[in-house]
């Protein structure tokens, strides 16, 4: 069965700063690098045929560090429809200072729930709405090939793509939360129904 692999970007600068980042586009910390490195070790098993990353750096960084690691020189393909979530009016913002600004509840609905949209930015659902055509498109068309397919993006554009796959509720997708360096493995039917998952960190 093909395998499906999503990976969050190792730790950037505003990552360590807590501060919302969405498209500005933030390098990775050494921590990061290392998360990343570790990401590698932990799928070398997986004899992966293409991958899949956004247009920001910090994705593209993790993700060419974790096929240097595996040794694997294969298809990068890089496509905004990846981005982190375009966070809006927060973008910079200390996540502490926004709590003090705007109420904790508000910032967690926009930052966790399905459908509120952080000030002008983007909803997850308006994130799905990007990610979600584009791996019906592109990425699960390989996975139908067969072939096993690395995903290098970010909190919540995978959260989309995890939502979709899992088929989860606006009220499940609330509590699912990943790591930076994380990596879901997920085994696929031919349907794009998952056989297994795995998280590796
Ligand atoms: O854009 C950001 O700030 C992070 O990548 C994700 O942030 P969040 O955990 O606040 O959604």
């Amino acid at each position: 069965m093909p395998k499906l692999v999503l990976v969050r970007h190792g730790q950037s600068f505003w990552n360590l700063q807590n501060r919302f980042t969405g498209w500005v586009d933030v390098p990775l910390t050494e921590k990061g690098k290392e998360e990343a490195f570790k990401a590698g070790e932990l799928l070398k098993d997986i004899r992966f045929k293409v991958a899949y990353t956004s247009a920001l750096t910090r994705a593209q960084e993790t993700l060419k560090i974790i096929l240097e690691v595996i040794g694997l020189q294969i298809p990068i393909i890089k496509d905004q429809a990846l981005n982190e979530r375009h966070y809006g009016a927060l973008q910079g913002l200390n996540k502490d200072r926004a709590r003090q600004k705007y109420g904790a509840e508000i910032v967690h609905l926009w930052r966790r729930s399905y459908d509120i949209a952080p000030p002008e930015g983007e909803s997850l659902k308006d994130t799905a709405a990007r990610t979600i055509p584009f791996l019906e498109r592109a990425i699960l068309g390989d996975i139908y090939e067969g072939n096993d397919v690395l995903v290098v993006a970010h909190g919540n554009s995978l959260r989309s793509i995890i939502m979709y796959l899992e088929k989860l509720t606006p009220e499940e997708i609330i509590k699912v939360e990943l790591d930076t360096g994380a990596a879901v493995v997920y085994e696929l039917d031919q349907e794009g129904n998952i056989i297994s998952k795995e998280v590796r960190k």
